[in-house]
């Protein structure tokens, strides 16, 4: 089985990037490089970053008109992404319209309810219901709507995973036990994510701000 994680290269510079990047080769299965780098960057950054030789996930988190975010698909379609975001909010043409205009090779998921965010959050946006409720009926319109998969956090992938089989689940949000959270709110630990049917698990500061980043990584690739 290849290894699931995805190391998240959530700095502004190349060099940091690729010097953080080089460290964990081996013991990540690919790199996700997200809004900070790609605004800064663009396609140099993804380039040069691709240059290592890992699978890119590339977290753009599409959400907008239909037309505008085929349109955005398109323009990255050169970079041959293995995985890119859309929002689920976006709706059901819009995430057609998204798969329809992606590369053949890129999976393309959708972002459910972010893991940032806990039932308050979602009632303050005047939708009614619990993250639970929200990230199945998502997952359900992503499903229908062509997409490989969607974003997750591990309280639910266990339950998307019963009802869509062989969908694609990325799930964020990841801390080893004890643990600082920071902005995260929904978290699991990376074991728990991969038992309950994540396919790919994405971290970020449990590795780039470790100490040691390559002792922390094959720590968490052990717990696997
Ligand atoms: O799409 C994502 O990757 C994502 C979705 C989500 O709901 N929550 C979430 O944290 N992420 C991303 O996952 C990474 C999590 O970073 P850490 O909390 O440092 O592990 C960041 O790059 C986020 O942009």
């Amino acid at each position: 089985m290849s290894n699931p994680i995805f190391l998240a290269l959530d700095v502004p510079q190349i060099e940091a990037a690729k010097e953080l990047a080089g460290k964990v080769k081996g013991h990540v299965g690919g790199l996700k490089l997200g809004l900070e780098f790609f605004c800064a960057h663009g396609h140099h950054g993804v380039h040069e970053i691709a240059q290592l030789g890992m699978p890119i996930f590339l977290d753009l988190k599409l959400h907008d008109i239909p037309n505008t975010v085929a349109g955005a698909m398109q323009a990255i379609h050169v970079l041959e992404p293995a995985i890119v975001t859309i929002h689920a909010g976006g709706g059901r043409a819009m995430m057609e319209d998204a798969k329809a205009a992606a590369g053949e090779n890129t999976k393309v998921v959708a972002v459910t309810m972010l893991t940032s965010l806990d039932d308050r959050d979602l009632s303050a946006t005047g939708v009614q219901g619990s993250a639970h409720d929200q990230v199945m009926r998502l997952a359900e319109l992503a499903e229908r709507s062509g997409l490989d998969g969607i974003v997750c956090s591990g309280h639910e992938v266990g339950a998307v995973h019963k009802q869509w089989k062989h969908g694609y689940f990325v799930v964020p949000g990841l801390r080893l036990a004890g643990n600082s959270v920071g902005d995260q709110k929904r978290v699991v630990t990376p074991r728990q994510a991969r038992d309950d049917g994540a396919s790919v698990l994405v971290i970020g500061r449990e590795i780039s701000r470790a100490e040691d980043p390559l002792a922390a990584a094959r720590m968490i690739e052990a717990t696997l």
